[in-house]
């Protein structure tokens, strides 16, 4: 679903700095050769992943859902010097590709990208992060903020994609399993006293979440 009309998302397409050489071979590879292409965040959202990165100066970002780890480049891009990324995904079939794209890049020694399931690895992870994307089963975003919402330091962010679950959240007649979860998900996130949340309606949606 577009939130907004195609042809105004062609203008921010058009007037967003483009996307490298890499990313854009690998947006095109994935969708060339991998299942379920709409998983990659994309040009806009992966623009707006690295710009906060670039902002926040991280240094360790914890991705929760790599898929063929278009997101993880754009998030490494904004590292502190010495920062790294680790980025997990549950899916084996895909780490050769993942891994030989990662290679490519000259933020591969920022990347450690770790193959398992997330809701097993992240307790064994012992440092405290300064950026969380969860983009993973929507089923585990609430199991997925609970795990890290103590790991995360004062003052870094946690970002959530897919939030808006293509408008399903909005419209009482969805009840399927994951626009529950996510409803739930999203009401956790407002009743926490513990952060601050903004929703962005971009793309799929994005909940940015700061920790007071
Ligand atoms: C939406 S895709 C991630 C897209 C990627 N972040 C991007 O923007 O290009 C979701 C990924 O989560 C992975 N995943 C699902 N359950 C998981 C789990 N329990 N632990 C780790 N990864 C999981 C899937 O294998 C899939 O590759």
């Amino acid at each position: 679903m577009e939130f907004i009309p195609a042809d105004i998302d062609q203008y921010c397409v058009d007037h967003t700095t483009p996307e490298d050489d890499l990313l854009s071979k690998l947006n095109r590879e994935t969708h060339a050769k991998v299942l379920q292409s709409r998983m990659l965040s994309g040009h806009i959202q992966g623009r707006f992943l690295s710009m906060l990165s670039h902002m926040i100066q991280p240094k360790l970002i914890l991705e929760i859902g790599t898929y063929t780890g278009y997101s993880a480049l754009c998030l490494a891009e904004g590292l502190a010097e010495n920062g790294k990324i680790i980025t997990i995904d549950v899916n084996e079939e895909l780490e050769d590709f993942v891994r030989d794209f990662f290679k490519q890049s000259p933020l591969n020694d920022k990347i450690d990208f770790r193959i398992g399931n997330a809701l097993q690895i992240i307790p064994v992870i012992a440092d405290a992060f300064d950026i969380v994307f969860i983009d993973a089963d929507k089923m585990n975003y609430k199991n997925y903020y609970d795990l890290v919402i103590d790991k995360v330091r004062t003052g870094g962010y946690i970002i959530a994609d897919n939030v808006l679950w293509s408008g399903k959240v909005s419209n009482p007649a969805a009840k399927d399993k994951d626009t529950l979860n996510i409803r739930e998900f999203n009401k956790m996130i407002q009743d926490d006293a513990r952060v601050e949340n903004i929703l962005l309606p971009i793309r799929d949606g994005l909940m940015v979440v700061r920790k007071k």
